[in-house]
């Protein structure tokens, strides 16, 4: 068993025992009542390169990267430092995270959240806009073709944005065919954990050109987002280097301040 396949197995334990205590249809008749999700690809589309700041405690490829006890106050300083979006790990096995993380930052900050985690069902899809999600990803190797496309339907037409994370040309492909507009390059391979951020690189370019594109893991600094705009990024999204960097509003901020500058390559929509 691959470490996606194992985490997915996990995810289906713990949505089983939620699932159990609220019944699908009282979950989305309640998330029904929320308030609308934001317009995603408007922020997206906002000038220059743009930073998504994960919540991420831990991770499967590093073990323990940051306690973060209080995810609403790392959340501020990332919204201080100018992060576009905030994605919230919510796999608790795994990734430590949880939805009272994501109701923490909800509650704490106005951008854009990416309910972060390894959706398979329906049922998490509602649960994320209960939650207030504007974001779901959804990863092309964690689902066949039939429930992508399902689940992609179902986060549009609940008003939010599908995130739909690629590795590979043949996902790239299958994103496009389901109907992705916004697609995440992970430049880790969710299978080995190994991390090639060459990928971004070789996959962008072949995206159609109104395609939203976002270089995934693997940024360090403001090189690693330069080299990421010349390929075509529209936005990064980060999380280790920025819960490790002791200070998260500078640590976004310096990304934020290369992503604007002038010497930035300008994503070619
Ligand atoms: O981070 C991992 O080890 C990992 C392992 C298996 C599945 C997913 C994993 N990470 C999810 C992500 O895609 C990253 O959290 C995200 O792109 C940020 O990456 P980084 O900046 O390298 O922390």
């Amino acid at each position: 068993m691959t470490v996606l396949e194992s985490i997915v197995e996990g995810v289906r334990e713990d949505l089983a025992v939620r699932e159990a205590a609220l019944p699908f249809d009282a979950l989305r008749a309640q998330a029904a009542k929320v308030p609308p999700p934001q317009d995603v690809m408007a922020v997206l589309r906002g000038p220059g390169v743009g930073v998504i700041a994960e919540v991420k405690r831990r991770s499967p490829s590093k073990g323990a990267l940051a306690d973060i006890p209080e995810p609403a106050e790392l959340a501020v300083q990332y919204e201080l430092g100018g992060a576009r979006c905030i994605s919230v790990l919510t796999e608790q096995r795994r990734f430590g995270g949880s939805l009272a993380d994501f109701d923490a930052v909800r509650a704490a900050v106005g951008v854009p959240l990416l309910r972060k985690d390894f959706i398979v069902s329906p049922y998490q899809v509602h649960e994320a806009r209960l939650h207030g999600a504007d974001l779901v990803l959804l990863i092309v190797a964690a689902l066949e073709q039939n429930a992508l496309v399902s689940l992609l339907d179902r986060v549009e037409s609940l008003g939010m944005t599908a995130l739909v994370e690629v590795h590979t040309a043949e996902e790239a492909d299958r994103a496009l065919e389901a109907g992705a507009s916004v697609i995440g390059v992970n430049a880790r391979n969710l299978h080995t954990l190994e991390v090639d951020k060459e990928v971004f690189g070789r996959i962008a370019p072949g995206l159609p050109f109104d395609t939203i594109k976002i270089a995934e893991s693997g940024v360090t600094g403001p090189g690693d987002l330069m080299s990421y705009a010349g390929a075509g990024a529209d936005a990064v999204l980060v999380g280790e280097s920025l819960v490790t960097s002791g200070d998260p509003k500078v640590a976004v901020n310096k990304l934020v301040t290369a992503g604007s500058h002038p010497a930035c390559p300008r994503p070619s929509r």
